[in-house]
């Protein structure tokens, strides 16, 4: 009999091919091609948002473990893996930097072209997690005034500085979303962005998603750019990956697919919380796994905006990718399953 259990793995999660060999039997298939059939053999799954963990896929399998090597985790079904003692672990804030800089960049290349600087605007972060808390973090060290939306926050903490979103819509002049796709709740956050939030957001905002799609009304948000109300999207999580709206994507100035969170470091600590995962769940000595041919980013937090927007083009040129989603958005999974991780560097 062989006692290593059998693990199933997405094939496009970077530098796990080879770690998990000698304590497991690995196999490897693209995410979105993971079948019930599949899924029947695994003791565990290691997936990314492409395989959806549901009923469908699971039902009367033995898998007893999904590790995601991401921090979203609207993919999987926590209520059907609740109810059949199947344990969900996930790669909380591994790529939160990586969305950090995109957000940065997309607000330096929008500040050099309509000429305005930090100390000018006011930044609305709605989701203040780890995403959300960095973007406000640099937010306030670049010079923004800051404000915060985070009602499962406030509940918790009602001393802390938290705004209703109907209070920050009308005073941002910047709106960058950092919500998780919930669809059930208090604090539902599907199709949050609708025609109401963009009646309420200031005039001539600056509206940027990169949480999930589905957190989005995209005939609210089109129409908001086709009547002047907002003056920009920056829009890198879509309705409907990878089909994605052609109107949305003409309309807005910066689109990408998916991929705010692809950097190098991201990636690495993505895999690496999988492999932990996995690791604790069946006892293997890799809990302290690293990708070793990956250099862990370091924070530099006294880098200015100037510094910032003046070194950002040698890491990331979201004019670039934007031309190159917009020249072919058929390809939008092959960008993401191609792409050249951007190196974190505050
Ligand atoms: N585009 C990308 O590449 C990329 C990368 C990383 C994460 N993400 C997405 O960003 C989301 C946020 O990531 P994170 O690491 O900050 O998650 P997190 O769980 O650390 O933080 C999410 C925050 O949102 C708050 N929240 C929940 N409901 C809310 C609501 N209705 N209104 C306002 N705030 C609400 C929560 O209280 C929490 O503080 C992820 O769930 C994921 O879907 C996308
Ligand atoms: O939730 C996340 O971590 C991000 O959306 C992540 O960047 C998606 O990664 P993928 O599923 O493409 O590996």
């Amino acid at each position: 009999m062989n006692a290593k259990p059998y693990v199933l793995a997405d094939c496009d999660i970077p530098f796990l091919k080879g770690v998990l060999e000698p304590y497991a039997r690995v196999q490897y298939l693209k995410g979105s091609e993971i079948s019930h059939c599949d899924a029947a053999r695994a003791d565990a799954l290691v997936v990314r948002t492409r395989t959806h963990c549901d009923e469908r896929l699971l039902g009367g399998t033995p898998v007893g473990l999904i590790a995601t090597a991401t921090i979203g985790h609207d993919h999987i079904d926590s209520e059907y893996c609740s109810r059949h003692g199947i344990a969900i672990a996930t790669a909380q804030g591994c790529n939160a930097r990586g969305v950090l800089q995109y957000v940065m960049a997309a607000l330096a290349a929008l500040a050099v072209r309509d000429e305005w600087s930090p100390a000018d605007r006011t930044l609305g972060v709605v989701g203040v997690g780890n995403v959300g808390s960095l973007i406000a973090e640099y937010g306030e060290l670049f010079g923004f005034r800051v404000l915060r939306c985070d009602p499962p926050k406030a509940e918790r903490n009602p001393q802390d500085d938290y705004l209703p979103l109907g209070e920050l819509l009308p005073q941002a002049d910047i709106v960058t979303c950092h919500v998780p796709l919930n669809r059930t709740g208090n604090y539902p956050t599907l199709r949050m962005a609708s025609a109401s939030f963009f009646e309420a957001i200031k005039p001539g905002a600056i509206f940027i998603n990169t949480s999930r799609g589905k957190i989005v009304d995209d005939e609210a948000l089109i129409g908001a750019l086709q009547s002047g109300r907002l003056s920009h999207a920056v829009v890198d999580t879509w309705n409907n990956e990878p089909d994605i709206h052609p109107t949305l994507l003409s309309l807005a100035t910066f689109a990408t697919p998916h991929i705010a969170g692809y950097s190098i470091q991201g990636k690495a600590a993505g895999t690496a919380a999988a492999v932990r995962a996995v690791s604790e769940f069946f006892g293997f000595p890799l809990n302290g796994w690293y990708p070793p041919q990956v250099t862990p980013s370091r924070a530099d937090p006294n880098i200015t905006w100037e510094r910032m927007r003046e070194t950002m083009p040698r890491y990331f040129r979201i004019e670039a990718e934007t031309q190159r989603l917009r020249s072919a958005p058929s390809a939008f999974e092959n960008i993401r399953n191609n792409y050249d991780y951007r190196t974190e560097f505050f």
